[in-house]
């Protein structure tokens, strides 16, 4: 059974409709990368498997729940299968990084702080930032705050993560970090959807690529096959305009 079911999904902001027919199945331990330019609707098709957005049409399951905006226990329930993390690493910059990571409604639950604490502490330990637990936020390079958040996210145990351009705000000497992260995550199993612009770690990590364009899946395919032999005259100048 896919983690993340989508049928014929459409999104409209007013009149302007964003996602046109999104049909997408990805199976347990998958890795997708999605590309494009921007506009073509790849962030709101994340926002929309995380219930971020509501859609007009279509159909959207995740581990086998369907997405159904009016039931609030159903997206709350919803919201702890899927995690997500964004551009902006969204901590609270005068916390320490464990008390970031213990605001996880998962860890907010623990039985006793401790087994809370202890929990965060292991969370860190998989980002590789351990020694950092009692740091404030703040105090952490981009690289270290955006691995704190991945290590948020894994808190609530997600059935998929769902990462948002996770390195554009990065500067380039602390890109590798936060994918050597996503990288060892996607070794352990995880199941991964990224929209992204490493075109370099797309090829190397993903099982398959997704070129979105004017809201459609407009190819998708093995990475090697998407990048080495685009179909579409629109992939094609999409792909050229990355080294132009
Ligand atoms: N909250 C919103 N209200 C109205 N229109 C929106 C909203 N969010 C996105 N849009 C519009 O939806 C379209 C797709 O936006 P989206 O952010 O999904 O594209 P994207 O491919 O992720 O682009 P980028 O790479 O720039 O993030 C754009 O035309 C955008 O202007």
């Amino acid at each position: 059974m896919p983690i993340v079911d989508i049928r014929a999904l459409r999104k409209s902001y007013g009149s302007n409709e964003v996602l046109k027919g999104i049909d997408l199945q990805v199976e347990p331990g998958e890795v997708i990368a999605i590309i494009g330019k921007s506009g073509s609707g790849k962030s709101t098709l994340l926002r929309c498997i995380n219930g971020l957005e509501e859609f007009q049409a279509g159909e959207l399951t995740v581990d086998g729940k369907p997405l159904l905006h009016k039931s609030a226990v159903a997206m709350r329930a919803l919201r702890q299968r899927v995690g997500m993390i964004f551009q902006g690493f969204n901590l609270f910059p005068h916390l320490t990084v464990g008390k970031n990571i213990m605001l996880a409604p998962s860890l907010v639950k623990a039985k006793d702080t401790a087994s809370g604490e202890a929990h965060a502490r292991a969370l860190l330990e998989r980002v590789g930032l351990a020694e950092k637990f009692d740091a404030f936020a703040d105090q952490l390079s981009g690289g270290q705050q955006q691995r704190v958040a991945i290590a948020r996210a894994l808190a609530m145990e997600p059935a998929v993560l769902l990462c948002d351009e996770i390195t554009s705000a990065l500067d380039p000497e602390l890109v590798g970090e936060v994918l050597r992260v996503v990288e060892t995550l996607a070794q352990e199993g995880m199941t991964l959807l990224m929209v992204t612009h490493e075109m370099n770690f797309a090829r190397r990590v993903s099982n398959r690529v997704i070129f979105m364009h004017q809201g459609r899946v407009h190819e998708m395919g093995p990475p090697a096959e998407l990048f080495g032999n685009p179909q579409t005259p629109e992939l094609q100048q999409f792909l050229k305009s990355l080294h132009d």
